[in-house]
């Protein structure tokens, strides 16, 4: 079977490099040229641990090639992926120019049955739509189906995710469609369900903001923990030994970020209004989510008065660690309102790179942790690399001006960081 992957961003690369490992011969096509040199050229263009080896063992053994000749990469696929961004459009509902292109494109150019399967994550009836759209342009009346199978991998984690899903989900009402799917399946360990495309469709969306919920949750009551002079980390493993809770997921911070969640709550309430209703829930995951990162700065600001002229030093940039992806970082809000409240702020992240747009006079960007602790006011963690843990702290205190640490993951021990002198806050820890 010979799988077409279209758009080679995180999850195309991640797809195509898994089912080239599970042995299918994988074409990669996009439409960003530079992109698609980088993979040929055995350069992963984004941080995702582990698949830059899968990169280089797929582009020498055969079984993967990246193009961007439309024709030919569908002319000779047996199953397409579509796998193209469905961004956010300013009334929140998603974006599916690009997956319409992908169809339209599929359709001009397809000679034979195809299975087309939807990776993307879309709004319930998406299926449908992309079906109409290639019947449309289908000019010699080829026999195709459309499946959903929705993905998901979590970034800094993306091979482990697909090499190891929690659960396969295949959307499609056609035999041939669920069959194929099996096969190309076969060799996962996972449940796999088949369902209607409008279930499987749901279910992504149904996933993602039941995981944003969650951490609104425990951020909500994370604030009220620190009311309480209780720790928000005990009560979370409390509450996890409970199956029925599960200990994932329940860590204060922040706020979450990143391409998916703030992207797919809004499309999933878009899609409730659509539908005459509102998901009240929904509506206070999102406001929680947007006040958490002030929250830290609230915290700071009590502790520190004004910012301006105040040394602000912020570590981790990214939404979260293990990636490069700055999409949604609650850290770039933060820098804002630091930068808009004339504080200086210096930056380190170990991976993740400001866009080259981001600039200011009062912002510097270290290339080393260890550089951007002097004279400062305070410190606030973002992001929970692992080489935070592992700075000397005991050191890094004589140098600041004020040894404030606002931990906004919760990463570092209080009692430790207290015992070197610091004034230590974490989120419904302390
Ligand atoms: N990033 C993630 O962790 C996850 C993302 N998803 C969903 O997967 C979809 C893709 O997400 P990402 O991979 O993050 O997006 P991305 O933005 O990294 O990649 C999309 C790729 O599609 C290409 N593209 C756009 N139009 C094209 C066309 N007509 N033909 C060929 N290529 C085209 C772009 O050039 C780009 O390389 C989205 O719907 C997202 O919500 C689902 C699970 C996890
Ligand atoms: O649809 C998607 O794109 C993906 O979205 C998320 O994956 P991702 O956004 O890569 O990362 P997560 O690990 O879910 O983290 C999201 C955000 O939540 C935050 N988070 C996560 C867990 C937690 O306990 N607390 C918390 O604040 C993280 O810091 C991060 O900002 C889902 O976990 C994936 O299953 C899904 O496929």
């Amino acid at each position: 079977m010979n799988i077409l992957v279209i758009g080679t961003g995180y999850v195309g690369t991640t797809t195509a490099l898994v089912f080239a490992e599970m042995g299918w011969k994988v074409t990669g096509l996009d439409t960003d040229q530079q992109k698609l040199n980088q993979l040929q050229n055995g350069i992963l263009y984004f941080h995702e641990p582990g698949l830059k080896e899968l990169l280089i063992k797929h582009n020498s053994s055969g079984q993967l090639q990246f193009t961007s000749n439309k024709k030919e990469a569908i002319q000779k696929s047996d199953v397409i992926f579509i796998c193209v961004g469905t961004p956010s459009r300013p009334d929140g509902s998603a974006d599916l120019s690009y997956v319409k292109q992908v169809a339209e494109d599929v359709a001009y150019h397809m000679n034979g049955y195809k299975l087309v399967v939807n990776k993307s994550t879309v709004p319930v009836g998406t299926q449908e739509k992309v079906t109409e759209w290639i019947s449309e342009s289908n000019r010699h009346a080829h026999p195709y189906d459309v499946a959903s199978n929705p993905e998901f991998l979590r970034e800094g984690k993306a091979l482990e995710d697909s090499l190891h899903p929690d659960r396969i989900i295949i959307g499609t009402k056609s035999d041939r469609a669920a069959k194929l799917l099996q096969q190309l399946y076969s060799s996962m360990t996972c449940e796999i369900i088949e369902t209607t495309p409008r279930t499987a469709e749901l279910i992504k969306y149904a996933s993602n903001a039941f995981l944003a919920t969650k951490i609104s949750y425990m951020n909500e009551l994370s604030r009220l923990s620190d009311r309480l002079d209780v720790d928000i980390r005990e009560v979370a493993k409390g509450m996890g030994l409970d199956l029925r809770i599960g200990s994932r997921f329940l860590q204060a911070g922040i706020g979450y970020g990143g391409s998916c969640f703030p992207k797919d709550v809004s499309a999933l309430q878009q899609t409730a209004e659509e539908n005459g209703m509102k998901l009240q829930i929904l509506e206070q995951v999102v406001n929680v989510n947007k006040s958490q990162y002030l929250y830290m700065l609230d915290k700071a600001k009590k502790k520190l008065g004004d910012f301006a002229g105040k040394k602000a030093a912020v570590l981790g940039l990214a939404f979260k660690p293990d990636t490069d992806d700055i999409r949604e970082a609650p850290s770039l809000r933060l820098i804002q309102d630091l930068l808009g409240q004339q504080a200086t702020v210096h930056l380190y992240d170990p991976i993740a790179k400001l866009p080259a747009s981001f600039t200011h006079d009062h912002l510097t960007v270290a290339s080393m942790a260890e550089d951007v602790f002097k004279e400062a006011d305070a410190v606030f963690i973002c992001t929970e690399w692992t080489m935070f843990q592992e700075l000397d702290w005991k050191s890094i205190h004589p140098q600041m001006k004020q040894p404030n640490l606002f931990d906004g993951r919760n990463m570092l021990d209080a009692k430790t960081m207290k015992s070197f002198g610091y004034y230590y806050e974490g989120i419904g820890y302390k």
